[in-house]
C-alpha cells in the first residue's frame, strides 16, 4: 500500500509566516517594556524620588539574575530539555510576573505596605519603590532573555534552509518598532496617570503577548506531531547532553562570534543610553530635539534589517557582512569623538546615526542566523543561551564603565550639574573613543571568524536559502 505523504506544516508559507508573526508581534511588546519608563527620567526623580544614579541601576537590573545566577545558561538548557513549548511559555509568565512586580512597585498600595517601610529603611538613598523594581525587572529579565534565545530557535526550526535570515531580520524589525513605539506612547501614558500607568499598559500588552505566545505553541504542537517528534523516535544521540555545554565553549566559531557579538552589543545598547545626552552637548540643543535625532537609530536598523536579512538568504556573505559591519560601527563612533563640536551640525549629526544604524543591521542580521551553522541543532538552544549570557555581562558592565570614564574625564562636571551652573555639559570624546575601540576589536574578531569558518567550513558565506 503506498503511504500518503504529509505535507509538513512549515512547508506551507502561509504558516510560517503566521507563526512568525505571532512570536515576533510578543517580542514588540517585551521591548516595548525593556524601556517602559526610558522617557520617563525626570517624571521618576520628581515622583518616586529616583535620582539618575537609582534610574541607571534600573537597567542593569534587568541582566543582574541572567549575568549572575547564570540563568541565560539555565534558559538555554531548559530550552534544550524540555523544548519550544514549554519555554515559550515559562519566558511569557515570567516576562508577566516581572512586570508585575514592577507595575505593584510603582502604585501607592506598595507604597503604604509595612514591606514598603521595612525596603526604606536600608540603602536610604534607594526607595523602597525603586528596590521593588529591580526585582521585578530582573525577573523579567530572565523571561525576556529565554524569549529571545527561543524565538531564535523557533524561526530556526520553521525557516531553515528558506527564508531564515530574512524572519530573523523581519522578527528584529518588529522589535526595534517596540523601541520606537515606547517613546511615542509612554510619555502619553504617564501625563494621564504618571509613570506607573505608562507601566500597567507594558504589563496589559505583555499578557496579550504571553496569549500570542500561547497561540503559536499549537501550532508548534502540530508541526512536531507531523514530524514524529516524540520522547519515544528521539535516539539518545539526538537528545541535548549538559556535556553539550562543554562543547559550545570549546568551538571555535562560537567563541569568535560570541566575543564579536559582546563588543558589537557593548557599542550599541549601552550607546543608545548615553546618546540622547551626547548628542544634546555636542549640538548644543535641548534634551527633547537630541532624542528626535537619536529615534531614527532603531528606526533606521528596523528599515534595513529584513532587507539585509533577504540578501543573506539568497546571496551569503554572511562573516563579510559583520565585518563590514564592524567597520561602519567603528566610523560613526569616531565620528562622535573626534569631529569638533564646531564643526557637527546636525546633518553631521543624522547622517553618523545613518551609518550606526546600518550597522546596528548588517551585524544582527548575519549574526543570529549564523549560529545554526557553527553548532548541532540539539543545543542551538543552550548556545543562543550561552552567546546571550556573554553579551549580558557586556551590557551589565559597559554602561558602568562609560559612566565612570565620562566622570574621569570631566572632572568636577558632575558637581557643576548638581549645584545648577546653567550651561555645563560633559565632553563625551574618551567614551566615544572607548566605543570605537570595541569597533576596532570586533572587527578584528570579524577576520578571526572568517579564518575559522574557512578552516572549520561552517558555510557562514554561503546563501541560507537552498535552491
Ligand atoms: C539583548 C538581546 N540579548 C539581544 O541580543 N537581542 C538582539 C536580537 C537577538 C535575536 C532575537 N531573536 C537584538 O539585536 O535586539
Amino acid at each position: 500500500m503506498k503511504e500518503k505523504a504529509v505535507t509538513l506544516l512549515n512547508e506551507s508559507k502561509t504558516a510560517r509566516w503566521i507563526a512568525l508573526a505571532l512570536i515576533s508581534t510578543t517580542m514588540f511588546f517585551a521591548y516595548f517594556f525593556v524601556d517602559v519608563v526610558a522617557p520617563l527620567q525626570s517624571m521618576l526623580e520628581t515622583d518616586y524620588k529616583w535620582t539618575p544614579e537609582v534610574f541607571g541601576m534600573l537597567g542593569g537590573s534587568e541582566f543582574f539574575l541572567n549575568v549572575f545566577a547564570f540563568f541565560l545558561i539555565f534558559s538555554g538548557v531548559i530550552l534544550d530539555k524540555m523544548g519550544i513549548r514549554f519555554t515559550l511559555i515559562t519566558a511569557g509568565l515570567t516576562m508577566v510576573i516581572g512586570a508585575g512586580l514592577k507595575f505593584y512597585a510603582l502604585t501607592p498600595g506598595f507604597a503604604d505596605t509595612g514591606f514598603a517601610a521595612w525596603l526604606g529603611s536600608f540603602i536610604t538613598w534607594v526607595p523602597a519603590s525603586a528596590k521593588l523594581a529591580f526585582v521585578g525587572f530582573a525577573i523579567f529579565g530572565i523571561g525576556v532573555e529565554m524569549a529571545g534565545i527561543t524565538v531564535s530557535k523557533t524561526i530556526v526550526k520553521w525557516f531553515k534552509g528558506k527564508e531564515m535570515a530574512l524572519a530573523m531580520g523581519l522578527e528584529m524589525a518588529v522589535a526595534r518598532l517596540g523601541v520606537f513605539a515606547v517613546f511615542r506612547l509612554t510619555p502619553i501614558f504617564a501625563e494621564n496617570g504618571g509613570p506607573s500607568n505608562s507601566v500597567l499598559w507594558g504589563l496589559v500588552f505583555l499578557c496579550i503577548g504571553f496569549l500570542l505566545f500561547l497561540t503559536y505553541t499549537f501550532m508548534d504542537a502540530k508541526l512536531d506531531k507531523q514530524m514524529g517528534v516524540s520522547k519515544l523516535t528521539t535516539s539518545p544521540e539526538d537528545e541535548f547532553k549538559l556535556s553539550d555545554l562543554k562543547k559550545i565553549f570549546t568551538n571555535p566559531g562560537f567563541l569568535a562570534i560570541s566575543a564579536l557579538c559582546v563588543l558589537f552589543y557593548s557599542a550599541i545598547f549601552p550607546f543608545q543610553k548615553f546618546a540622547t545626552d551626547m548628542l544634546a552637548s555636542k549640538l548644543n540643543v535641548d534634551i527633547k530635539s537630541a532624542a528626535a535625532y537619536v529615534s531614527f537609530f532603531p528606526i533606521g536598523a528596523m528599515i534595513l534589517t529584513p532587507f539585509i536579512g533577504y540578501f543573506l538568504d539568497v546571496r551569503g556573505k554572511g562573516a563579510t557582512m559583520m565585518i563590514y559591519g564592524a567597520v561602519l560601527l567603528t566610523v560613526s563612533h569616531l565620528i562622535f569623538a573626534l569631529v569638533p563640536a564646531e564643526s557637527f551640525g546636525v546633518v553631521t549629526a543624522i547622517l553618523t546615526i545613518v551609518i550606526l544604524g546600518t550597522a546596528f543591521s548588517l551585524v544582527p542580521a548575519s549574526m543570529w542566523p549564523s549560529l545554526p551553522k557553527i553548532v548541532e541543532d540539539r543545543y542551538l538552544g543552550s548556545a543562543y543561551g550561552a552567546i546571550f549570557w556573554i553579551q549580558n555581562i557586556g551590557l551589565l558592565a559597559v554602561p558602568i564603565l562609560i559612566g565612570w570614564a565620562l566622570t574621569a574625564s570631566n572632572p568636577g562636571v558632575s558637581e557643576q550639574i548638581a549645584a545648577g551652573v546653567e550651561g555645563v555639559k560633559y565632553n563625551y570624546t574618551v567614551p566615544e573613543l572607548i566605543f570605537a575601540g570595541f569597533g576596532v576589536l570586533a572587527f578584528i574578531l570579524g577576520f578571526v571568524l572568517k579564518f575559522v569558518d574557512k578552516k572549520n567550513g561552517y558555510g557562514l558565506e554561503l546563501p541560507n536559502k537552498k535552491k
